[in-house]
């Protein structure tokens, strides 16, 4: 999953055309989808995008279920809800996808984000509040998640033998956090190689500076993925 953050739509496009017939999918977070909004989304779907909406909702019940209703009718593939926002606000999520079903929209897997990749173990205990080590948040947060109904989770691949043992197989993981050897780790905290991650079972890597910010980044998708061939 290409992290397609950029300021406007120029610039995403310009790495679409870059990016021209490898296949997979394009993820659009706040930054584009608050400047281009969902008309891009739905260009994107209709141009045969696989899509990932990474708004990361996290309100009332309610607010999120209404909100999953307008996602859902974008025909995105994939959104997500912090977990943080407890059961009933997850399963309000399902509701609001399930309403928008009835209207001839096509299911998208609703995923969970349980601690942020940039979440290193000294901010969750002493910044947040969270007391025990990384995982065991990570899992209880996914074990929520699946309890609702949602179809998986966004962690660290870090977190993926553990969430696999505790969750299932067929619980997805979406894991940021992907740093090939010698690139900049920046502002991510759990992060593991394209090769160590799927070496442990990640379903979906989202990768975004390592390709958006090379000099030339179809080279660096290219190199990415003749890395995960190899393993
Ligand atoms: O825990 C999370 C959840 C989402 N993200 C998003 O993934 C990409 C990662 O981009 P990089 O440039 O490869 O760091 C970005 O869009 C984040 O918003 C995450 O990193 N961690």
């Amino acid at each position: 999953m290409v992290a397609l953050d950029y300021p406007e739509a120029a610039g995403a496009e310009k790495l679409l055309r870059e990016l021209e017939g490898i296949p997979c999918f394009m993820k659009v977070g706040m930054q584009l989808y608050y400047a281009a909004g969902p008309a891009f989304v739905s260009a994107l779907k209709e141009r045969g995008y696989s899509v990932f909406l990474d708004l990361k909702m996290h309100d009332i019940p309610n607010t999120v279920k209404g909100g999953s209703n307008s996602i859902t009718k974008l025909g995105v593939d994939v959104f997500n809800v912090h977990a943080a926002g407890g059961r009933a606000m997850m399963e309000a999520a399902l509701e609001g996808v399930e309403a928008a079903l009835t209207a001839g929209a096509k299911r998208p897997s609703v995923i969970a984000v349980t601690q942020l990749t940039s979440t290193s173990q000294a901010v969750l205990n002493d910044e947040i509040g969270i007391v025990g080590p990384v995982e065991e948040a990570v899992l209880r947060y996914a074990r929520l998640a699946r309890e609702a109904g949602l179809n998986g989770v966004v962690a660290s691949p870090q977190e993926v033998v553990a969430i696999k043992a505790a969750c299932g197989n067929d619980f997805q993981t979406i894991t940021p956090g992907i740093r090939p050897a010698g690139a900049d780790i920046g502002d991510q905290s759990r992060i593991m190689t394209p090769a160590q991650a799927i070496t442990v079972g990640t379903d979906y890597m989202v990768i975004g500076r390592p390709i958006t910010g090379a000099p030339s980044p179809r080279e660096a998708l290219e190199s990415i993925i003749k890395e995960l061939m190899a393993v």
